[in-house]
């Protein structure tokens, strides 16, 4: 089966630094995988070039086993690759419904000197996919009164309004408490399931990455050296050295549903 991501040796240097070196991996449709390293392991800017914001210094990326290096981020976006942010990006002035009708007018390429009317464009699916994020109830709400939670998963509507084949979380849960750490990584994980989307992210929180991800890969200084189950991750000698330091895998691994 064709991967709906495929990376090889994807490279990038900033001066003489080595931020990613030959990284290579495949993301499998229907797929939600992590990639985690500790800070400046070149999660972001892997990310970034995998969005086009970035270009590589060497290596290529497919995406359902066409050529997207180096393609612009609104190019990459437009062919079914999504993304949601660390820090939200909704429109506050707006209320929930309009910010999902806005992406929506975006995704079916509506002209903006049609915003006049945008107000009533596309109510009905933007109210079922509030739906599927639980937010309908909200959804004549202004975001600006949203409690943080909820913003994430007005995002998370927004980034499906575009239905992409690839979604792309950085860190998706940060600033969030735990409890709602993981209902939003469950809500990710019933999502991929029903709708058979793939979904690469990353994140600091381990209990989050290990009760979720069907598979996780390991950057250390810009080189993945793990990219397994949770059980071969946490058995490889590699990442264990890693993350010795900051003992955060192990306390995942007492706490994880995996
Ligand atoms: N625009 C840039 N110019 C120069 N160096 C950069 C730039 N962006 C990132 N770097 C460097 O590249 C390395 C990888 O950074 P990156 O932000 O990708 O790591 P990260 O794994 O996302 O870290 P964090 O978990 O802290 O967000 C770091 O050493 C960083 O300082």
């Amino acid at each position: 089966m064709t991967p709906v991501l495929r990376v090889e040796n994807l490279t990038r240097y900033f001066g003489g630094l080595r931020a990613v070196h030959e990284v290579s991996f495949d993301v499998a449709p229907g797929e939600l995988k992590a990639l985690i390293g500790p800070n400046g392991a070149g999660k972001s800017t892997c990310f970034n070039m995998l969005m086009g914001q970035i270009t590589p210094s060497a290596g290529k990326v497919e995406l359902n086993g066409e050529p997207i290096t180096g393609l612009p981020p609104r190019e990459i976006w437009r062919r079914g690759v999504g993304r949601t942010f660390q820090i939200t990006g909704t429109y506050q002035s707006m209320t929930v419904a309009e910010n999902v009708q806005m992406a929506l007018i975006s995704h079916h390429r509506r002209l903006f000197s049609m915003l006049p009317y945008a107000y009533r464009l596309y109510r009905e699916e933007a109210m079922a996919l509030l739906d599927v994020v639980g937010m309908a109830q909200q959804a004549d709400r202004a975001c600006a009164i949203l409690a943080y939670g909820d913003l994430k998963r007005l995002e998370l509507a927004i980034a499906l309004a575009h239905k992409p084949t690839l979604l792309l979380m950085d860190e998706p849960t940060a600033g969030m408490a735990p409890r709602e750490r993981i209902a939003l990584m469950q809500l990710t994980a019933d999502i991929v399931k029903e709708r058979g989307i793939s979904v690469l992210f990353t994140e600091h929180d381990m209990d989050v990455v290990f009760a979720h991800a069907h598979h996780i890969m390991v950057l250390n200084r810009g080189e993945l050296i793990a990219d397994g189950t949770a059980a071969e991750v946490r058995s490889n000698p590699h990442v264990q050295e890693v993350y010795l330091g900051g003992g955060t895998l192990y306390a995942a691994e007492e706490t994880s549903h995996a």
